[in-house]
């Protein structure tokens, strides 16, 4: 029997683009999903604002005490000691402070009508029925003035704002119970390959244990993320049905393997038949060179490469990107760190490199962990990120400054808490 490198893969690497090229179009395939929700507060954090939000009041919301003491109105404080009318605590209706008059009141409470500063207990003494003040407050003392916060009318929070712990702060102050935020992105993870079994089942010699599934539900999930995974086998016929399904109601569809010569490669084909295109069929990169990206009805596609390290690091490069542009979240700026594993080498593609990111002496370096091979895990488990060295006439030197991607990610960090019961 005689085996041929097929044309079509020739056609792939025909289609090669550079790793600069291959992400810039990675992002021109995607665009902020035009689906929103309403969630409560208690479900906002880490979600993506789908409206500006004004404020609706003002905070405070009305003239009040900064401290423990007494309202007064300045004009009197000369003619102390001042008899006590009243008091006003946190939570009471606003009073009305009398003439000649200081009115007890507490932080947070409303300003009486005709105080104009609040004197704290420390610098006030009781004179049998009144209090005598030491020294002539200014004006405004110790009263914090409706609106000086945040201003009714005025805009609190942006649109594509990835909502944080004082943004839930100031929704809640501003009395603000549900927010409209971007729905989440719809992803599948298909993995291919006959070898695959879940944890769990019984492996058959030459079987393997699927991680690439796993490990991107891990890698890509997020609070405005939903990641649905299923594996595929090398079934064509249903590899071409859950490609079809999934770009009909996903915003991106991923697959992994079967993207490279092999006798059973069969996503490239699969995708053509359900009526998917592909716009860069593969990268100048190592690992992840026989990466794929394009479309696939609605949704826009990326096909991985089967190497967990390749998968891991194609997604980390081309796939968050995405989800944060489908997200409507803005780009993030990149991370720059000193590198420190030159070997001299010139790099003839993109390299991307596990790499051990540390802050020292005020700024980031990345220093190379593992062992090489795409196919290791303990690498991953060594490195925090991955360290992009650019093709290259000249090799790096040691202390130059390249883009790393953080394994850690903010955005990507599980499913929203469970709502209160
Ligand atoms: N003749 C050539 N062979 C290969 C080339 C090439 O250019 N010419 N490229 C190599 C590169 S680079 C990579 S990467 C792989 C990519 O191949 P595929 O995307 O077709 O993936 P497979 O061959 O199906 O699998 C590769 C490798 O990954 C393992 N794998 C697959 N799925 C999973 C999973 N879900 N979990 C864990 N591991 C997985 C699979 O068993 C293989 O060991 O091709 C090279 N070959
Ligand atoms: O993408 Mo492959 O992992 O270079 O072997």
């Amino acid at each position: 029997m005689t085996f041929h490198v097929t044309e079509a893969f020739r056609s792939v690497t025909l289609g090669m683009r550079s790793f600069e090229a291959a992400r810039d179009k990675a992002l021109r395939l995607v665009g902020p999903v035009d689906r929103s929700e309403t969630v409560p507060l208690d479900l906002a954090l880490g979600r993506v604002l789908a409206e500006t939000v004004v404020a609706p009041r003002d905070l405070p919301a009305f003239d009040q005490a900064a401290m423990d003491g007494y309202a007064v109105r300045l004009a009197d404080v000369a003619t102390a000691p001042l008899r006590i009318d009243g008091v006003t605590r946190a939570g009471d209706a606003p009073a009305r402070l009398a003439p000649n008059c200081a009115h007890r009141i507490m932080t947070g409470a409303s300003l009486p009508a005709g105080a104009d500063a609040v004197i704290p207990y420390e610098q006030a003494t009781i004179v049998g029925e009144g209090v005598a003040i030491a020294d002539t407050p200014r004006s405004g003392g110790n009263v914090r003035r409706a609106g000086e916060d945040i201003a009714r009318g005025q805009t609190v929070l942006p649109k594509g704002r990835v909502l944080a712990w004082p943004d839930i702060a100031a929704l809640a102050a501003l009395g603000i119970g549900a927010v409209r935020v971007v729905a989440p992105v719809r992803i599948a993870v298909l993995t291919t390959g006959a070898e695959l079994r879940d944890a769990g089942e019984t492996l058959p010699m030459a079987a393997i244990y699927d991680s690439n599934g796993p490990m991107l539900a891990a890698l890509l999930t997020g609070r405005s993320v939903e990641v649905t995974k299923a594996t595929v086998g090398d079934d064509y016929g249903a590899l071409v049905e859950r490609l079809a399904a999934a770009g009909s109601h996903c915003d991106l569809v991923i697959t992994s393997a079967g993207m490279s010569s092999g006798d059973r490669d069969l996503v490239r084909g699969a995708l053509a038949a359900a009526g998917g295109a592909i716009a860069v069929s593969a990268v100048s990169m190592k690992p992840g060179k026989p990466l794929a990206l394009g479309t696939i009805g609605r949704a826009a596609f990326v096909g991985l490469p089967g190497n967990p390290q390749a998968a891991a690091f194609s997604a980390l490069a081309f796939i968050r990107p995405m989800i944060a542009a489908l997200s409507g979240r803005p780009p993030s700026a990149p991370i720059m760190a000193r590198y420190m594993f030159a070997d001299g080498r010139r790099t003839e593609k993109t390299e991307l490199i596990p790499v051990r990111l540390e802050a020292e002496s005020e700024q980031l370096v990345a220093r190379r962990v593992g062992q090489p091979g795409s196919h290791r895990l303990m690498p991953l488990l060594a490195a925090n990120a991955v360290a992009i060295v650019p093709a290259a006439d000249t090799p790096l030197e040691d202390g130059d400054r390249l883009e790393v991607l953080p394994f850690h990610d903010p955005e990507f960090q599980g499913a929203p808490p469970c709502p209160a019961r």
